[in-house]
């Protein structure tokens, strides 16, 4: 059996799960794939660490554009990251005619399209599974699990990092920037943390999930971003006294109109199986026509766990790569002339339910001023809780629980009970979702 020949760029965290797993598993891996898959070259930066994980008998170089190039090398796997040299790493690497296995998710959700077309035009595969949610298999799923299916929505708790963050600020009632600083010393965060705890990371791969389940093309630029840094801990605290939890949230849905692509801190029911995502775990709950929910768990990050999706892509190429690429798995699961340029609808057309904090006087009449701004806006409350106010204190808390309206009318309603004299400061909002 001829061994198929891997070029890794990056012995990093992923890099070196990918290398370790596929030393240890070898004969498992081998069994399943067909041939051997060896690496033969490793490019890193770090010289000296590439040497110390991956031993004697592997080519080790500095220079990552010799091993795009090398004739011998059959896969590229990209783990460096970012969308610079990656980038540029990547596009050579299929123009020389490589298959390509990376976790980027930042590149693929900025010039994915890009890429994708450039595979289709040389023939070659692209794979990236450890791109989102590490470990757990959702690209396949999305891709060929759930392919019978016309998928309406998919909600994810897709980054490690905050929902570590989240989940501790809950546990513990420590602040958020207490909880970051563990947060990194954990080894989960980007090589740029502020891309975990704005969202913008959970945002990349939402909007890849996006791609696949509607057949549509990367289009990053236009999903709406909100990330955890504001969140308080009285509305965490507020959020379970009411049954929910409050979660970071990467949510797709398909409307007539268009696609809501966004991601924001969230309430979510705490009987839904997802409100239980603890730590730095990850979860999809994907909603289709035919299977109905699903949902997929497990672990979003960390050496292994992503090396588990890296080298699944491996063998899937190493099983593939010699069938007629029109009989390989579409990139993005649709065939590419059947990609739609569906566009993504702005914020203010978003339509979910929302949950809102106001200081107000403690005096009689307030509630219903507010009640009356919100009837006249047509939005029906939920929920309600008002607290009585502390021994001294003039002003008190009232948040409601709102049903579902669109973004555009709820800002409205919000910007005129800012208004109302008896209600100090701005009206805290966050988004909620049923799941169901
Ligand atoms: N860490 C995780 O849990 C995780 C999970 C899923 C996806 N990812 C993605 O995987 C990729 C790698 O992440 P990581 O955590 O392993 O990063 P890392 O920083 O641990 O590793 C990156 C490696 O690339 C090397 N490198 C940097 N620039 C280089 C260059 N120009 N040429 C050669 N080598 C270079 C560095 O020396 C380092 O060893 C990123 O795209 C990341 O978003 C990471
Ligand atoms: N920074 C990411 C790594 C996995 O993509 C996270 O925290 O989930
Ligand atoms: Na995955």
């Amino acid at each position: 059996m001829k061994p198929i020949n891997v070029g890794l760029l990056g012995i990093g965290t992923v890099g070196g799960g990918t290398f370790n797993v596929l030393k240890r598993n070898a004969e498992e891996i081998t069994r399943r794939a067909g041939r051997p898959i060896r690496i033969v070259t490793v490019a890193d930066k770090n010289v000296e660490h590439a040497r110390k994980v991956a031993g004697e008998g592997v080519k080790i170089t500095d220079d990552a554009f010799s091993v795009v190039t090398d004739p011998e090398i059959d896969i590229v796997v990209e783990l460096i990251g970012g969308y610079g040299v990656a980038r540029e790493l990547v596009l050579n690497a299929i123009e020389n005619g490589k298959h390509v296995v990376t976790a980027n998710k930042a590149l693929l959700a900025m010039h994915g399209n890009e890429i994708f077309e450039a595979a289709q035009r040389r023939g070659v595969m692209v794979a990236f599974e450890a791109a989102v949610a590490g470990g757990i298999p959702i690209i396949k799923a999305l891709r060929e699990g759930l392919t019978a299916n016309r998928i309406e929505w998919l909600a994810g708790i897709i980054n490690g990092t905050t929902n570590f963050i989240l989940s501790e600020m809950r546990d513990k009632g420590l602040p958020f920037a207490e909880v970051l600083k563990e947060a990194q010393a954990l080894g989960y965060a980007e090589a740029d943390p502020t891309f975990d705890i704005e969202g913008v990371d959970a945002a990349h791969k939402v909007t890849i999930m996006s791609a696949i389940a509607f057949g549509v093309p990367m289009q990053f630029g236009a999903a709406h971003v909100e990330g955890i840094t504001r969140l308080e801990a009285t509305d965490i605290a507020y959020a379970e006294q009411l049954g929910y939890r409050i979660k970071l949230l990467g949510i797709a849905r398909m409307r007539e109109e268009g696609i809501e692509l966004r991601v924001h801190p969230t309430l979510v029911p705490e009987k839904r199986l997802i409100a239980s995502v603890e730590g730095a775990m990850n979860a999809v709950q994907v909603q289709a026509d035919a299977v109905g929910s699903t949902l997929y768990y497990g672990k979003g990050a960390g050496a292994e766990p992503t090396a588990s999706a890296v080298i699944a892509d491996l063998v899937d190429v190493t099983r593939l790569h010699t069938a007629d690429p029109e009989h390989r798995v579409p990139h993005l699961a649709f065939q590419p002339d059947q990609v739609r340029d569906l566009r993504v609808l702005p914020i203010e057309d978003v339509i979910t339910s929302y949950y809102l904090r106001m200081r107000v006087e403690d005096k009689p009449g307030v509630l219903a001023d507010i009640t009356r701004i919100l009837a006249d806006s047509e939005i029906s409350i939920e929920a309600l809780l008002q607290k009585e106010a502390e021994e001294g204190e003039s002003h008190t808390d009232i948040i409601m629980l709102t049903h579902r309206t669109v973004e555009r009318n709820a800002n409205a309603a919000i910007k005129l009970i800012e208004a109302l004299p008896v209600v100090k400061g701005a009206v805290t909002r966050i988004r909620m979702e049923s799941l169901e």
